[in-house]
């Protein structure tokens, strides 16, 4: 039985101006997965992380973090957690190892200087530990941001948009970084507007959309409930237009009449597809290549997204 860490239920939040920017969110995550929050830019990810980690209030609902009730033992919950924020919020003038030895103290720990140790080595940061934080690159800066928010050894952690605006290198670094931090036993609960990044690093993915969790399920299950497969015909010779009588493959014709692309949802028993072929043969309409690809989590994000709106 998996083990639940961080139970949500029923949790709502409508700001001070009036407006709804959660609307009864339930979610249970269990010790040691990937979760990976998807949503366009405002559809309530930082809101939702902020009142787990008891930055914002929620005006109803509960949040337990490994047991404790987030709102009547804050502190007990909070120590569970890191937090890597999207916005920088470090004191310029401090060095690395002073910065994230000062974070670790914050939760009553003391200076265990063989983690930190560890964890400024995964993170590259170890040659730079003497160094202040201003005169480090801004990559150089957001990893400073997750070692601190490791500083205390919590057994979440909460990456807020983690790649935005970062490079190639350090993506990699971070996705292997966090891959090693589940192997030791860390549940990741990351936020993205990035689809590759959720497909990529996540274990189960919730699909959140103006305020509401839309949907939560295992990656592999997400892409094949609702994969689509796309089968291109590369024509011999180019049509104007798609022939009258396969509209019940509802086919588009692309690259200049070229390609006649049919998409299939690849889970069904008849895909259309012998049928589809059979047609085009008895109308003399010859292919010379024949391709099929899936399509990626952003399609099905995007149909959701716009289904569900
Ligand atoms: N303090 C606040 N007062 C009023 N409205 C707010 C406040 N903070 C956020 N909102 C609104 O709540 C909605 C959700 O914002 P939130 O930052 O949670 O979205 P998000 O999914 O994290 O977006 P992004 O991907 O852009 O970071 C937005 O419409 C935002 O304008």
């Amino acid at each position: 039985m998996p083990e639940p860490i961080l139970a949500v239920a029923g949790v709502s939040k409508t700001y001070k101006g009036g407006f709804t920017a959660l609307h009864h969110v339930d979610l249970t995550i269990n010790k040691g997965e990937i979760f990976a929050l998807l949503g366009p830019n405002g559809a309530g990810k930082t809101t939702l992380i902020s009142i787990i980690c008891g930055i914002v209030t929620p005006s109803t609902g509960t949040i337990h973090v490994a047991g404790h009730d987030a709102l009547t033992d804050y502190k007990a919950a909070r120590r569970r957690i890191g937090l890597v924020p999207q916005e920088l919020s470090v004191d310029m003038f401090e060095t690395v190892l002073a910065t994230v030895t000062f974070s670790r103290r914050l939760f009553g720990r003391s200076g265990h200087s063989a983690y930190i140790e560890q964890v400024l080595r995964d993170l590259s940061l170890w040659d730079k530990r003497d160094a202040k934080i201003m005169e480090l690159s801004g990559g150089m800066k957001r990893r400073v941001l997750i070692a601190k928010a490791l500083a205390h050894e919590p057994e979440i952690l909460f990456l807020d948009e983690p790649t935005a605006g970062v490079d190639v290198a350090l993506r990699r670094d971070m996705w292997k970084l966090v891959h090693r931090l589940r192997e030791r036993g860390t549940t990741i609960i990351l936020t993205t507007h990035y689809i590759e990044e959720a497909e990529e690093m996540a274990d189960r993915v919730g699909v959140i959309n103006q305020g509401k969790l839309l949907l939560v399920d295992d990656k592999a299950a997400l892409m094949q409930k609702l994969g689509k497969r796309e089968l291109d015909l590369t024509l011999v010779d180019p049509l104007d237009a798609v022939p009258a009588g396969l509209e019940r493959w509802q086919l588009d014709l692309l690259n200049d009449g070229k390609t006649l692309r049919y998409v299939f949802d690849s889970t069904e028993e008849h895909t259309g597809i012998p049928s589809l072929l059979r047609e085009l043969a008895d109308r003399h309409i010859a292919f010379k290549d024949l391709e099929t690809s899936k399509s990626s989590l952003e399609d099905i994000f995007v149909d959701l997204v716009r289904e569900r709106a």
